[in-house]
């Protein structure tokens, strides 16, 4: 299975569902037991209810007090236990799906870390995967609650059947009338999941439509533009067409249902017919298929409920966490070899096109690319010439559609992902606002050293961002986001520094990325910032750390080793800036326009 490629077909129900009660008996092996044990055993008395209520028919028809007391006696102890074992069995399935919720949530929260690539980030379908199973972990622990009822109904059913069974063979068949609502109900919640997965691409939307109208992030542009009414309507309109066809399909589903259920109810009045006039059978009798079979359209009832439940619902989120297993699984099959410690020759590009993943687009078109051990190299070009891209591609955030990239001769899409992620950092134009307390903001660059004042602080004189420290009230310890108690909020400027700090953590990477992380400052600043930086890059560098920075610049891109210019997803141009210059070429005539701007 190759994660960028097709969306897989979830895995099979049933090996889903044992796979997650696999899960949940590792993380709480007693308390499942426990809970599956108890909730079997509160079970078995409300099913024998019928058999008590044939003896004490029988007993006070016959006149036999000892009966009538013996029935008497059993009406009382079922009543008595199916209320003690349904308390006991209540408190201990709440602790155990207590405790098996957060074991969930942390296994679904550390499979999607752990896969390596972001495609599925970015492809609707499995956006709409996720979005749901997020949505469902929360509640997936219901789903081992609702196999233990559905084993628990199946248990009353089969007692009552073989109650029934007991007065005549035949009426095995009442059971077998009840198999339409079976059907229906098995049916149902399948067709139903389809419309909503239909609906899926229309909830997200309206979703985000809300978060766009309500949010901070948001709420300055809305309310410049007075768009706030409009995106309103537009997320009503889009609720509405996602879920006009769930409705019809419920409507007609239930039709179906209903249908089904007067099947059955005809075969019950049938079967109290045959037994009272057809077999002429003693009262007693007629008692126990009048209790038993009503019992029985109680539990087949229940046990068809409990089955579309689990087929509607809880199945398809067992079937959703096992496909992540799998696709993080199988993300990690195809990479099994470590970082190298050091580069002797650096980072070798071959042939590499790549679309992104559902498009068809080359953003990348055939480059081939030598990048060497220990050079800091720009990457020049137009708006959407593929820079970004590359920059991805060599941080293993996506694999290569086709060709390969080298690290010395070690295929990067063999190095298991993690352990590359461990030798490269890198800060982004779009980088994410962590808001924690300074110090922890920058230290996630390098979670070892989250706590350490002094690779903390080394980071932030290296990106320059001693003057946002500064001004901090409570300096690094300052919390950052002013919706958080005690919380400020700083610049865009300053938020970026301290991106650039995160990414200065490491301390001995072997890819440096910098993909624009300065656009936010102005140009004198950040052409010092690289001054001092490639300066410290070309002194203590054994590891032949790569540099890469992408900048639209060329004050800054100057300075680096190799200069690559790219235009319309190929590499055209590549080598020093003397040399680009002295060519005449693209570089030359981009360098000369910027060059007389500043003039
Ligand atoms: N996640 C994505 N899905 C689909 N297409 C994308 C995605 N990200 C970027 N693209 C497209 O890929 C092309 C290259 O984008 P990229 O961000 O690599 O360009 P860039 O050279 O870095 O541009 P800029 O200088 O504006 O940052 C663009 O046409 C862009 O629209």
């Amino acid at each position: 299975m190759k994660p960028t490629g097709d969306p897989d077909p979830l895995p099979p129900a049933l090996s889903s569902i044992w796979r997650l009660c696999k899960l949940g008996y590792r993380h709480e092996p007693r308390m499942m037991l426990a809970a599956f044990v108890l909730s079997q055993l509160a079970a078995l008395p409300d099913a024998l209810l019928a058999l008590w209520l044939a003896l004490l028919g029988r007993g006070v028809l016959g006149h036999r007090p000892r009966l009538v007391l013996a029935a008497a006696i059993g009406l009382g102890a079922t009543a008595t236990a199916t209320w003690f074992l349904r308390t006991v069995s209540t408190r201990v399935q709440r602790r155990f799906r207590d405790r098996v919720t957060i074991a969930l949530e942390s296994h679904v929260a550390r499979l999607q870390a752990s896969v390596a690539t972001i495609a599925h980030h970015e492809r609707p379908e499995y956006l709409d995967r996720l979005a749901m199973l997020r949505d469902q972990v929360f509640v997936l622990d219901h789903m081992y609650m609702s196999v233990f009822e559905t084993c628990g109904w199946i248990l009353r059913l089969g007692v009552t059947v073989a109650l029934l069974v007991s007065i005549h063979p035949a009426l095995a068949l009442l059971a077998v009338a009840a198999l339409p609502t079976v059907v229906t109900a098995t049916w149902r919640p399948g067709v139903e999941r389809v419309a909503q997965e239909r609906a899926a691409a229309h909830d997200r939307l309206a979703r985000h439509l809300f978060t766009v109208a309500t949010t901070a992030a948001s709420g300055k542009e809305v309310r410049v533009a007075g768009i706030g009414a409009q995106l309103v309507a537009r997320r009503r309109e889009t609720w509405g067409r996602g879920h006009a066809p769930v409705a019809a399909v419920r409507w007609a589903s239930a039709a179906w249902h209903a249908l089904a259920w007067a099947v059955f109810g005809l075969a019950y009045v049938g079967a109290i017919a045959f037994v009272a006039l057809g077999m002429r059978a003693p009262a007693a009798s007629v008692l126990l298929v009048l209790a038993a079979g009503s019992r029985l359209s109680m539990y087949v009832g229940a046990t068809v409920g409990e089955l579309g439940f689990l087929r509607g619902f809880w199945v398809y989120g067992a079937r959703r966490l096992a496909w992540l297993e799998d696709y993080a699984a199988a993300a990690h099959q195809a990479a099994d070899l470590p970082a190298p410690d050091a580069l002797r020759d650096g980072i070798r590009l071959e042939r590499v096109s790549f679309a992104y993943p559902g498009t068809t687009r080359l953003v990348l078109d055939d480059v081939s690319l030598a990048l060497p051990a220990g050079a800091v190299v720009a990457i020049v070009g137009e708006n959407g010439a593929g820079k970004s891209t590359l920059v991805k591609l060599l941080a293993k955030l996506y694999e290569p559609t086709s060709g390969a990239i080298y690290l010395d001769d070690v295929p990067l899409a063999r190095v298991r992902p993690d352990a590359w992620r461990t030798r490269l950092t890198g800060a982004f134009q779009d980088f994410f606002r962590f808001e924690l307390r300074a110090r922890h903001a920058v230290g996630l660059g390098d979670v070892r050293h989250l706590d350490d004042a002094e690779p903390v602080g080394r980071a932030v004189a290296r990106a320059g961002a001693d003057d946002v420290v500064a001004r901090l009230p409570a300096g690094l310890d300052t919390q950052l986001g002013a919706g958080w108690p005690e919380g400020v909020d700083v610049s865009f400027g300053q938020w970026q520094k301290l991106a650039l700090a995160r990414g200065f953590m490491r301390d001995r990477p072997l890819l440096l990325v910098l993909d624009e992380p300065t656009a936010a400052l102005d140009a004198e600043t950040e052409h010092a910032l690289f001054e001092r930086y490639v300066a410290a890059s070309r002194g203590a560098n054994d590891e032949g750390r790569v540099t890469v920075l992408v900048s639209h610049r060329f004050s800054t891109v100057r300075m680096a080793d190799l200069i690559v210019v790219m235009d319309g997803a190929r590499v055209v141009e590549v080598g020093s800036h003397d040399a680009l210059v002295r060519r005449g070429g693209p570089y030359a005539e981009l360098y000369g326009i910027q060059a007389a701007a500043y003039r």
